[in-house]
């Protein structure tokens, strides 16, 4: 499973939680202007604008789980297993394949705006990036700092939700996401009123901090990380600086962060969260910590040249960094 998140302080922010049993070897990766990517449906493409994400980096091949762009829009792609269905190439359409998909939207768009007009005539092949790989089924998250939409290829054809609450995890499909969200419209942050009332009130006692949000789901479930994570979401207060606003990020997410242990998937093997990211998309920022490291490292795109011909890899910085104190 994994989630994602967006959040608006002073600057635009956009993240998620990657929650796998084994890591493909990623590495944050920017991807500079001009890059070309030889396209397998079309005439070679040619990014205009600079990102910075996740990536597994395949031979020079940037194969992007999340990024963001140096115009402020990010992306980000979570599993979408039996729902996602990807076609053959189409006539009149740009045909990208599902792993071209955020270079492609990423390198050519400044706004969540700008995607909208270019996903009218997307076509999501269902290509694999090599012969060793499966195509991953994935939904994605579009986000900018004025809006968040979905996009999902099903078996109906394509799919753009408008996203209020900036947040995506996995299945369902998201309206049925979103529309799960009504039967926690009355949980609060604040302390619970004694409604068994009428002429014999119970005397009912709040006899704890929390009661407020009493039925927030609390497992690893798709659907309940979607209702915990934009419970937390919509009632996240923080000062609008980068570090108070980039550590709430990381407490929103934290909401649904996984233990190794909890989520068995198969004999053994456990679901962790192998990293969580924090994007200031505002700043081309990209903030991360892994499992096994909770201090947050961070890559600047703008101290890099983004004018370079080669892609720019930043391996990720494992195993945990304690500082110790005497
Ligand atoms: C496994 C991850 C989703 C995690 C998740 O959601 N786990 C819950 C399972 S579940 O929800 O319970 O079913 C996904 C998210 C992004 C993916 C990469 C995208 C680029 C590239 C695309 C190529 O085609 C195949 C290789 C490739 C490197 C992909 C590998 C893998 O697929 C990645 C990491």
């Amino acid at each position: 499973m994994c989630t994602a998140a967006t959040y608006k302080t002073k600057d635009f922010y956009m993240g998620r939680t990657l929650d796998y049993e084994c890591s493909y070897g990623e590495e944050v990766t920017i991807t500079p202007r001009g890059y070309t990517f030889m396209m397998r449906h079309g005439k070679p493409y040619q990014t205009k604008y600079a990102l910075i994400g996740m990536a597994h980096v395949a031979g020079e091949y940037p194969l992007y789980y999340d990024a963001i762009n140096e115009k402020g829009l990010g992306m980000a792609g979570l599993n979408f297993v039996g729902n996602a269905f990807y076609t053959e190439p189409a006539e009149g359409k740009d045909n990208v394949a599902q792993f071209e998909l955020i270079p492609w939207i990423l390198g050519q768009c400044t706004s969540v705006k700008e995607a909208r007009v270019l996903l009218e005539r997307i076509c999501i092949t269902n290509i694999s990036f090599h012969e060793s790989m499966p195509v991953s089924s994935l939904h994605w998250i579009i986000a900018d700092q004025d809006e968040a939409i979905t996009l999902e290829s099903v078996r109906e054809g394509i799919k753009i939700y408008d996203n209020p609450v900036g947040v995506l995890t996995n299945n369902p499909p998201f309206d049925r996401q979103l529309a799960g969200l009504n039967r926690y419209m009355g949980l609060s942050a604040k302390q619970p009123k004694n409604t068994f009332g009428g002429a014999n009130e119970l005397p009912l006692q709040a006899y704890s901090r929390g009661m407020g949000a009493l039925g927030l789901p609390g497992d690893l479930s798709s659907e309940s990380r979607f209702v915990r994570v934009s419970f937390v979401k919509m009632n996240s207060l923080s000062g609008d600086s980068e570090s108070e606003s980039v550590s709430q990020f990381f407490h929103i997410l934290g909401s649904v962060d996984q233990q190794r242990g909890c989520c068995e998937v198969k004999e053994g093997a456990y679901e962790i969260t192998i990293y969580t990211s924090c994007c200031n998309a505002s700043k081309g920022i990209y903030y991360y910590t892994t499992y096994e490291n909770h201090q947050i490292t961070a890559v600047d795109m703008n101290k890099e040249d983004l004018n370079a011909k080669k892609l720019i890899r930043f391996p990720l910085v494992c195993g945990e960094q304690i500082r110790w104190q005497n």
